[in-house]
């Protein structure tokens, strides 16, 4: 068994333990409010910049990051530093997120949310909606063909944007689908951790053009993004370099203003 698969049997109990306590019905009834902001994709393709700033407390790779912030503030210090979307880790047990956190930053900013998490159940898209995200993410690695079309139909039919993440080629050639507004290249093996940015440069020729590239992990410094620029990305997902700073707003409002000059 690997991280990843460990990850997923801990995620069916997990749901299927949150399902028992707020049935579908509860939760649909709980969705706060219908969003009217530009889309996700939509600010990628007109930014300058292009950065998805992510909560993010600690990883199985790298343990703790930062304990000691809110997310209202880091939400507050994303939108004030102009990133274009905020990704919120919801999986407790590896990252120490918690779907409170993403109630959190909803109410704190006005940014797109992205709902990070292991989603291999329907039931964790219509959770993403009740507690405001606006875009989901799919991770091919841990999902069929037929789910990914499946979860990323439903996605649409509830007004969120799906996000698909990849991290080699055969996943790559059984998610491309219609349904599906991102394609994100993970520089991260979820299985091994590794990092390389390689896995963007090279997926990068085969992504056809009509999905907004993103690519996720190990970004920490403003010049390999010019180069993934060239391969076409317009959106770069960066976690662990702003949170390991006390302050991460100003840390990629920092990375934002030398990105722009
Ligand atoms: O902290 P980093 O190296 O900047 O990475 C952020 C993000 O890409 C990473 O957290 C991530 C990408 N895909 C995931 C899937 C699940 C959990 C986490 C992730």
């Amino acid at each position: 068994m690997n991280i990843l698969d460990n990850i997923t049997a801990d995620k069916r109990k997990e749901v299927n333990l949150r399902k028992g306590l707020i049935p579908v019905s509860q939760l649909e009834h709980s969705v706060l409010f219908e969003r009217d902001t530009i889309s996700l994709a939509e600010r990628l393709k007109t930014s300058t910049s292009g950065i998805i700033a992510e909560h993010k407390r600690r990883s199985p790779s790298k343990s703790i990051i930062n304990n000691n912030l809110n997310v209202q503030d880091v939400a507050r210090g994303y939108e004030d530093a102009g990133v274009c979307g905020m990704s919120v880790l919801t999986d407790g047990k590896y990252f120490g997120g918690s779907l409170d956190d993403l109630l959190t930053a909803r109410a704190s900013c006005n940014l797109p949310l992205l709902r990070k998490e292991f989603i291999i159940d329907e039931y964790q898209i219509i959770e993403a909606k009740a507690y405001g995200a606006d875009v989901i993410l799919l991770i091919a690695a841990i999902l069929s063909k037929e789910e990914i079309k499946q979860f990323s139909e439903l996605a649409k039919s509830l007004n969120l944007d799906v996000l698909l993440e990849v991290h080699n080629e055969a996943e790559l050639q059984k998610s491309i689908m219609p349904s599906l507004d991102m394609l994100g290249v993970n520089n991260r093996n979820l299985k091994t951790f590794e990092v390389s940015l390689d896995t963007s440069k090279n997926l990068s020729q085969i992504i056809p053009d009509d999905f907004v590239k993103v690519s996720e992990s190990g970004i920490s410094a403003i010049e390999p993004i010019s180069v993934l620029k060239d391969y076409g990305f317009r959106g770069f997902l960066i976690g662990e370099n702003f949170m390991k700073t006390e302050n991460p707003g100003a840390s990629a409002k920092a990375f934002i203003k030398a990105l722009e000059q």
